[in-house]
């Protein structure tokens, strides 16, 4: 024992970070001087560990406070509906000048889980989300169509109020065009598929959708894959205008039976609705056909695959490079390839379009 005191004195005369002791110290006092030394390194390990906990806090806290505010002041936020420019410039105004960011998804209402999709996205991603709504008279090339597109503003309010949307936009004809809109938008390489099909369209689109984020000046803008042209377009013209918007592409939401969801999906009967699930089914069906055939024999396989279902009449099917529309004879052409298609279906008929993702070695 006396061997054990002789040790305990020693390092604590030698080692020059212990705490100074009486050169006497007798062994009880240097085992108490020893249990301290431990018990400080456990302290001062235990006050770190305390030290960790309450910086974890401090995160999950201001984590609860934000999640507070987006339940209480988010969730609570009742939406408004405005129908002027004035009034949604003017709703507008304060965010803006607070930089904040805003998020816009341009629509023609008849809202259904696709716009829902766009409209979750737009919520989440920014400050304040405006959600147009605006059966857009200058990209119908057929006033039939026009006149027959489906409209129900009190159910897309509904559906937006519990999506957070913070601004419905749901101005009139008289209030976005009070004159005519002669602008042309002009960009050739687009002009192929829905183009030459539907003249004007596009250059409907532009106009609308340039009035748009010149009064809405959005953040983010938000764009559904089912119209993969008209995203390619509206990209030309944002690149061509120099807008500082960033667009975002969503992928498309489809019914269980794989068609793609689509407003005018509305005016087809439950048989003709059976009947457009063969598009995409028989897209899916070429994907794999594809991976040992030709452009053209997957070209065909598609358009003769479906027009031999009575009541489906294909309008085109073209393979093209996703980023330049243009079409490709060989797969190597393009990086990334996508198939296009637009089918009459049922009586009416309903003219629906879709599109698939052959190979994307971009990504
Ligand atoms: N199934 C879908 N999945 C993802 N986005 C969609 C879907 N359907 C429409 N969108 C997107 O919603 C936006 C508004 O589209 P729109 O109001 O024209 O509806 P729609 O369903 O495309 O109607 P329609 O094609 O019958 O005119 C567009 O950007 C469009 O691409
Ligand atoms: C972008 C759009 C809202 C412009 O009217 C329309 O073309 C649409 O819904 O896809
Ligand atoms: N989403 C497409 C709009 C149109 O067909 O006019």
């Amino acid at each position: 024992m006396p061997k054990l005191v002789h040790t305990i004195g020693k390092l604590q005369n030698t080692k020059p970070n212990l705490p100074p002791t009486k050169p006497d110290c007798n062994k009880k006092q240097s085992v108490f001087l020893c249990l301290r030394m431990i018990a400080n390194g456990a302290a001062s390990k235990f006050e770190l560990r305390l030290l960790r906990i309450w910086k974890k806090a401090h995160i999950l806290r201001r984590l609860l406070v934000k999640l507070s505010y987006f339940c209480t002041v988010k969730k609570t936020t009742k939406m408004i509906t405005l129908t002027t420019i004035d009034d949604l410039t003017a709703a507008l105004a304060p965010y803006r000048q607070a930089n904040k960011s805003i998020g816009l998804v341009p629509t023609m209402g008849a809202l259904h889980a696709g716009h829902a999709s766009l409209v979750e996205r737009a919520v989440g991603e920014n400050d304040v989300t405006v959600v147009s709504d605006f059966v857009n008279p200058t990209q119908f090339n057929d006033p039939k169509d026009f006149s027959s597109y489906p409209r129900d503003l009190d159910a897309d309010r509904a559906l937006l109020e519990t999506l957070h949307a913070d601004i419905l936009f749901a101005p009139t004809v008289e209030a976005i065009y009070p004159e005519p809109d002669t602008r042309t938008f002009d960009y050739p390489e687009m002009n192929v598929m829905e183009g030459p099909r539907r003249p004007g369209h596009f250059n409907g689109v532009c106009r609308i959708v340039s009035k748009l984020f010149q009064i809405v000046q959005p953040t983010r803008a938000y764009f559904g894959e089912k119209d993969f042209q008209q995203i390619a377009v509206v990209r030309a013209m944002v690149n061509d205008l120099q807008l500082p918007v960033t667009l975002c592409p969503c992928p498309i939401v489809r019914e269980a039976s794989g068609l793609a969801l689509s407003s005018r999906n509305s005016l087809l009967t439950d048989d003709e609705r059976r009947l457009a699930s063969e598009i995409y089914k028989t897209l899916k069906v070429s994907l794999e056909f594809s991976q040992t055939q030709s452009v053209a024999d997957t070209q065909a396989f598609v358009t003769e695959a479906l027009n031999a279902f009575d009541g489906l009449e294909v309008e085109y099917f073209e393979i093209v490079d996703a980023q330049t529309l243009q079409p490709i004879k060989d797969w190597s052409e393009a990086e990334n390839v996508q198939g296009c298609i637009t089918v009459y279906c049922g009586q009416r008929p309903v003219r629906l379009i879709d599109n698939i993702n052959y190979r994307n070695h971009a990504r």
